[in-house]
């Protein structure tokens, strides 16, 4: 069964073919910078000759152009994999937010897009733009199920203990104000992998997802316990442009001392904060150059981003009663050493101890990192959301 996995973002679609249930990717892509300035698509195709490469540099204006053009490429005369798009049964989408009422994969319907339409509000970086990739891939695959895996399902297993907050027990009970997580379908996948390598089901992960956005679980039995995002993926870590955790004082002096309006807050807190407003950049491999030559704001903003994750650390080893390992997962934590030399410094206490020169090796898959006498392991795990989600439709359509 061919699956057409969709990963829309704000600005980017990640997309990959694969061909299940053998878990075979036919293509894979991104189209970034859509509605901007040097936007581009670059396809990979694995064929029985070998990978082929097709970048096209061609104005994105929206994402209806970006997937036409994706669409294209699927049955393109050189790169080619299909021969027509009907050959995509299933087509499977990343929907940020679930809200309570999805703890699994859905078939999309009109009830199930207007259930994601509503969440907009909740999450408005990432649910419009999933939205709008279900539509033009109704219309691209008219004949392909649709289907939604979302980031809050797998967080559905918190208790009420780790995601309720305390305000009048109204506004959860009619509004449905809690904490609801994101990520799921990474921190899943990583420590499903996880597990497979502790070869243990029981066990006490701390899964740190270190993307743009970014966030940490705490999963017990492979059942998520706690997460850092809450209502929406705004809180917890510091992120490229996400402030993370903040003293709600800070927006009533924004609005009533400063005259800035909820819109404005919003924007500063979600699109002008993180690590952009503290360096100037949102990119980490922008950030750890200039730490490396020594500037100031990148070595504060890099301890600040560290600190964060250290004191998330420590409080789910607390709600777990225990710890086995701490993975590190997503384009940071796979690929920045700096990250994870700094979070891991001065946790020995608790049983963390690196490997530096382990923690050196490039991304080449799973990996274990800690030093020998580490009672704790740290492991390092790509992620990959997009063959998670294929996993998922597959169950479902199986
Ligand atoms: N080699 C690297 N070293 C440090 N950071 C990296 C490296 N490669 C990618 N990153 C960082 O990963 C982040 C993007 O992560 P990714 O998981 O791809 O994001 P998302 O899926 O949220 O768009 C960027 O901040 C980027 O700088
Ligand atoms: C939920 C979220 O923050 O997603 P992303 O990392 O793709 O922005
Ligand atoms: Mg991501």
């Amino acid at each position: 069964m061919n699956i057409f996995v969709i990963n829309s973002g704000s600005s980017s679609i990640k997309y990959q073919l694969i061909s299940m249930p053998e878990a075979k990717v036919l293509c894979s892509g991104l189209v970034d910078r859509i509605g901007l300035e040097g936007s581009k698509v670059e396809h990979k195709s694995f064929l029985e000759q070998g990978e082929l490469k097709k970048v096209l540099e061609i104005p994105v204006p929206n994402h209806s152009v970006g997937l036409q053009n994706v669409a294209q490429l699927l049955t393109d005369k050189e790169v080619g994999v299909i021969s027509d798009p009907s050959e995509v049964e299933v087509v499977g989408h990343r929907v940020v937010h679930g809200g309570e009422k999805f703890a699994s994969t859905q078939v999309i319907t009109p009830e199930i897009k207007a259930k994601i339409k509503s969440l907009f509000p909740l999450a408005p970086l990432h649910n419009p733009a999933n939205y709008l990739g279900i539509e033009v891939a109704e219309t691209i695959f008219p004949q392909a199920r649709q289907i939604a895996v979302f980031d809050t399902a797998f967080h559905q297993s918190m208790p009420a203990v780790a995601f309720r907050m305390a305000i009048p027990n109204e506004l959860y009970e009619k509004e449905g104000i809690r904490a609801y997580g994101f990520h799921g379908t990474s921190h899943k996948y990583v420590s499903e992998t996880a597990m497979e390598l502790l070869g243990k089901k029981s066990s006490k992960l701390i899964t740190i997802h270190l993307g743009n956005g970014c966030s940490m679980a705490a999963i017990q039995d492979g059942k998520c316990v706690d997460t850092s995002m809450g209502l929406g993926p705004m809180n917890g870590l510091i992120m490229g442009t996400r402030a993370g955790d903040i003293d709600q004082s800070v927006i009533f002096y924004l609005v009533n001392e400063l005259g800035y309006t909820l819109d404005e807050v919003n924007t500063l807190l979600n699109k002008k904060s993180g690590m952009l407003g503290l360096t100037g950049y949102s990119d980490m491999r922008d950030i750890g150059k200039l730490y490396h030559q020594g500037q100031p704001e990148a070595i504060l903003a890099y301890q600040l981003y560290a600190y964060r994750i250290k004191k998330y650390i420590g409080s789910f080893a607390a709600a777990m009663n225990g710890l086995d390992a701490i993975v590190f997962t997503g384009g940071v934590g796979e690929n920045d050493q700096l990250t994870r030399t700094l979070v891991c410094e001065k946790m020995d206490f608790m049983g963390i101890k690196l490997d530096s020169e382990k923690n050196k090796l490039p991304n080449f898959g799973p990996r274990a990192i800690q030093s020998e006498t580490s009672a704790v392991q740290i492991l390092v795990i790509p992620t990959n959301e997009e063959l998670e989600i294929a996993k998922q439709c597959f169950e479902v359509e199986d």
